[in-house]
């Protein structure tokens, strides 16, 4: 610990900027001491504003949207290991429901993915919330939802009260890019049932008529923050750390 302190830059041990970092305290790893001082050189680098960041006991959640195959579980792969969130992507949980024995929605399911149509938010809010329950942990990206409507009315009936939305993070990605990396995904051996041409002609008609507006609602409250996806994999994480960074992450 005291070697990595002395390797910092002597302009940060007078203590010039002053972070307070309530709520960071409350998600420390290990070696936080050393990761706060260097998300404050970071930011003093790019001469960013520090985030004067306010002690709450809601788990804070990051939204996470973008096309079929923008990048956003592999970028939230990027964010896990590199910040102190946990992953919960929606099509995952509801994969994960679809094979669960005895499940009353798994043929429910397996029809809305295969046919890109978005599962009633019901099903997908109770899976969100449980799976944020039973991780015991208070930092979210929520990955995939809410895409339309119906999800994002459900999710502020359900939850928008229990936690503290942060942002959303939106992946931006031409069309033509989405449907190639998907095709990839499938041929890679995703095993996925939507990762085909067929499905994927669906999933981007109900991305451009569904999800699109909500993003673009988020956006009308200055709540959208966005990545242009097309990028390789780690380009697009360095603007992904930069968004976090200065958002007080
Ligand atoms: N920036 C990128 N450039 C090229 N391929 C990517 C990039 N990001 C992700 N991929 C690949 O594209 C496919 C879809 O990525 P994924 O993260 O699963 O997207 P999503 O979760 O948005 O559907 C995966 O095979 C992944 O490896
Ligand atoms: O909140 C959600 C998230 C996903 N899905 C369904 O799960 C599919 C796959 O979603 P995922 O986010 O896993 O993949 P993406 O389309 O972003 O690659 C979608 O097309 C929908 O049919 C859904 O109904 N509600």
């Amino acid at each position: 610990m005291w070697r990595a302190f002395a390797r910092l830059p002597r302009a940060l041990e007078g203590g010039t900027e002053v972070v307070q970092q309530i709520t960071l305290t409350q998600h420390l790893p290990p070696h936080s001491n050393v990761r706060n001082f260097c998300s404050t050189y970071y930011r003093k680098k790019h001469n960013l504003q520090p985030i004067i960041m306010t002690s709450s006991s809601k788990p804070k959640v990051v939204f996470v949207l973008g096309g079929p195959g923008a990048g956003k579980g592999t970028q939230c792969s990027k964010i896990v290991d590199r910040f102190l969130f946990t992953h919960l992507s929606a099509g995952d949980l509801l994969r994960e429901e679809r094979s669960r024995e005895g499940s009353e929605f798994g043929t429910l399911i397996e029809d809305y993915i295969r046919n890109g149509k978005i599962v009633p938010v019901d099903v997908t809010c109770s899976l969100l919330e449980n799976a944020m329950k039973n991780s015991g942990k208070s930092l979210f990206l929520i990955d995939g939802f809410p895409r339309n409507q119906d999800n994002l009315d459900g999710w502020n009936r359900q939850m928008s009260e229990k936690v503290d939305m942060q942002f959303v993070l939106f992946f931006d990605c031409d069309e033509e890019v989405c449907v190639k990396r998907c095709l990839n995904r499938g041929q890679g051996g995703s095993g996925r049932s939507d990762d085909n041409l067929e499905s994927l002609k669906k999933r981007i008609q109900t991305y451009n008529n569904d999800s699109l507006p909500i993003i673009k609602h988020f956006e009308g409250a200055g709540q959208v923050k966005k990545i242009d996806a097309s990028p390789d994999a780690d380009k697009v994480f360095s603007e992904v750390e930069r968004t976090f960074l200065s958002s007080g992450f």
